[in-house]
């Protein structure tokens, strides 16, 4: 069985350049505890936090468990819950659990028990009503606040770990959808014999005597350690009192903000109870000046069991219980029995790779073919079409030819490049988090967007050509078409990798989006279609852009492989073997391409076009593990 673990930590010093950030900052909790970090903003919350979950190094001190140094075995019984919940908005609360599980739990265990512990933990977290909602975001509403943070702990939770450090669980829920969140968690640590430390901002009265103990903090140092039933008895023996029906964390808050003078003596008294037994026997320096309670009367300066009051009516011991929730004993599920040490990750890279493609595959599919991006494309295909329609395959219509191609070609680019920039950020943030918690290889990651993508792409751009091409009367044979689709379609995963390339080395949507306009726009003038006399010193640009490439390409399946255009009548002809032929002959494709100044070899656009396509690929992978270290593990 994993039950929970005894987490101590004793003078926990945290330096950030040079600026001492937490002084001997001591506390613990213990199997079956729910510890609170409470103290005013900056006071150091999150940075303790962070080191106790191993997040951030120490400066100086120790932070044990069950008395051990920490080893990678002993971290991975901690498992952290960020106060933001990154989640994949398209999936399902049980859609996510069950990547999650697939991802997380060691590839020895069987999946039909993988399956019971989601099924488990749906029923412990209580999420059985909306398992099958998705998660959602502010434009497609979808979970509620407390079921995205219950889902975000229950994907914590599916590893059955021994020690759950939340950071700020109850923020941006009302009340009582957060007493409901933390009636859960204190039910599942009390049956389970877990160990919980949570950062909290103001909790309601209730909440707050749901904790053990209060660590409170200010300005880095610990202005009260102990049991969350003793707090007001300790203020009150430094002569701070508080009106009786106020709220005690919102009193304790209030305090240590006060003044200079009234922070000093809060501290002074803290630090005094270092001596009492009142402090845990484990966190005892030896060389304290400890001096036990039958000691008392013989002289410590400051009693805090003066002027004691002591809470008689702290909810009972039972959360949850009254509500009904069955939780379900973790005695059955001993992770530990399936991991083998030495494992680098927990699952194989297998099924990482499918679980991967599955999750990126149904994540993408409803955003990339949902009903309003086929209206768009069938729309803009059927207004190409009427717009260009029938053309004439004459020396007349040769500028309305190289348009629509163009056109094409720039709306099918695009499309893929601002579809992933918006869809990228939210993921890069999931990908984060997976990643420092050390879930899967980046190899997987990437092999398996590349992969799942793939289909989704190529439904609209093929969709779009077999209306737009046949409507525009483009060069009509099969062999035609089906180049011209391939090329189409080289270009629209050149132009995807673009976006992926620069939604991962860009730092927000923001700038992401501002530097794509820029690459897409230069892409654009680069193509060949708007300039033909560009200054020598700037020329090599075109060469830069993949749309130079993909036009080119196109253009030669027009022209060299499709039939000649019919010249126009001598006064309006702008080739020479119209002139030649008396406005009566047809004009070559050659010579058309000579025109456009496109007349290179097609395997040389085809070629380019995969450089491009590759180099985006191999560079976005480098700068992803750049960018995403794996954390522990
Ligand atoms: N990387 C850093 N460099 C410099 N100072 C830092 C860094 N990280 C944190 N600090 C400082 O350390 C102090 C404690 O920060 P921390 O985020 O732990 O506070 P907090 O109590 O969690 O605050 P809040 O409730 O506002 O989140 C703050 O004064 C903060 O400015």
């Amino acid at each position: 069985m994993l039950s929970g673990v005894d987490l101590a930590f004793k003078d926990v010093h945290v330096d950030i350049n040079g600026t001492q950030i937490l002084k001997n900052v001591s506390g613990q909790a213990k199997q079956g505890d729910m510890l609170a970090i409470m103290g005013p903003s900056g006071a150091g919350k999150s940075t303790l936090l962070n080191c106790l979950s191993c997040r951030r190094p120490i400066s100086g001190g120790s932070v044990t468990l069950n008395g051990h140094p920490m080893t990678n075995k002993l971290r991975r019984k901690i498992c952290y819950v960020l106060q933001e919940d990154i989640l994949f908005t398209n999936l399902t609360c049980r859609e996510t659990l069950k990547f999650t599980a697939m991802l997380k739990m060691p590839r020895r265990m069987p999946n039909d028990m993988k399956q019971k512990r989601v099924d488990d933990i749906i029923k412990i977290l209580d999420l059985e009503k909306c398992q099958n909602t998705r998660v959602g975001d502010f434009l497609n509403p979808g979970l509620s606040g407390g079921e995205k943070k219950r889902t975000s702990i229950a994907c914590e939770l599916l590893t059955n770990p021994s020690l759950l450090v939340l950071d700020e669980p109850t923020s941006g829920l009302d009340s009582a959808i957060a007493y409901s969140l933390m009636q859960v968690l204190k039910t599942y640590t009390q049956q389970n014999k877990k160990t919980v430390v949570t950062t909290i901002h103001q909790p309601s009265s209730q909440i707050f005597y749901m904790f053990d103990n209060i660590l409170l903090l200010c300005d880095g140092q610990v202005a009260y350690f102990g049991k969350s039933t003793r707090i007001m008895t300790f203020f009150n023996s430094i002569g701070l009192y508080s009106e009786l029906d106020y709220n005690p964390a919102d009193f304790i808050l209030d305090k240590v903000k006060e003044s200079d003078e009234t922070q000093q003596k809060i501290l002074t008294a803290s630090m005094a109870m270092r001596n009492t037994d009142d402090w845990p026997r484990e966190l005892r320096s030896l060389n304290s000046s400890f001096v036990s309670k039958d000691e008392e009367d013989e002289g410590i300066t400051i009693t805090v069991h003066s002027n004691n009051i002591e809470i008689d009516n702290v909810p009972a011991l039972s959360y949850g219980l009254e509500k009904g929730i069955t939780l379900v004993s973790s005695d059955a599920f001993d992770i530990d029995k399936y991991t083998v040490e030495g494992d680098k990750w927990p699952s194989s890279f297998w099924t990482q790779y499918t679980a991967l493609l599955a999750r990126a595959f149904i994540n993408t599919k409803d955003r990339v073919l949902s009903k309003l991006t086929i209206i768009q494309t069938l729309c803009l295909a059927v207004i190409l079409g009427m717009m260009w329609f029938n053309l004439e395959r004459s020396e007349e219509t040769y500028n309305d030819r190289l348009g629509v191609i163009f056109f094409m070609n720039a709306y099918l680019a695009m499309v893929p490049v601002f579809e992933i920039l918006t869809s990228f950020p939210g993921e890069k943030k999931v990908i984060t988090k997976e990643r420092e918690a050390g879930t899967y290889r980046l190899s997987a990651y990437y092999w398996s967007k590349m992969t799942s993508e793939g289909p989704l792409v190529f439904i609209l751009p093929t969709l779009f050509l077999s209306i737009a091409y046949w409507m525009v009367n483009l060069m009509r044979e099969a062999d035609n078409f089906i180049f011209c689709w391939l090329i189409m379609l080289l270009a629209v995963f050149t132009a995807q990798s673009i976006g992926l390339l620069l939604g991962i080395i860009t730092p927000d949507f923001k700038t992401s989006i501002t530097v794509a306009s820029i690459t897409m726009l230069a892409a654009l003038l680069g193509a060949g279609f708007y300039t033909k006399h560009m200054p020598d010193w700037i020329s090599w640009i075109q060469y830069l852009s993949f749309m130079h490439y993909a036009f080119g390409a196109m253009l030669k399946i027009e022209f060299r492989y499709g039939n000649p255009l019919k010249c126009n009548p001598i006064e309006t002809t702008q080739f020479a073997s119209c002139i030649i032929s008396n406005g009566t002959g047809v004009i070559e494709g050659e010579d058309i391409l000579q025109f456009a100044k496109m007349d290179n070899e097609i395997w040389i656009d085809i070629v380019a076009l995969f450089v491009i396509f590759l180099l985006c690929r191999l560079s976005g992978y480098i700068f992803l593990r750049i960018f995403q270290k794996p954390g522990r593990n």
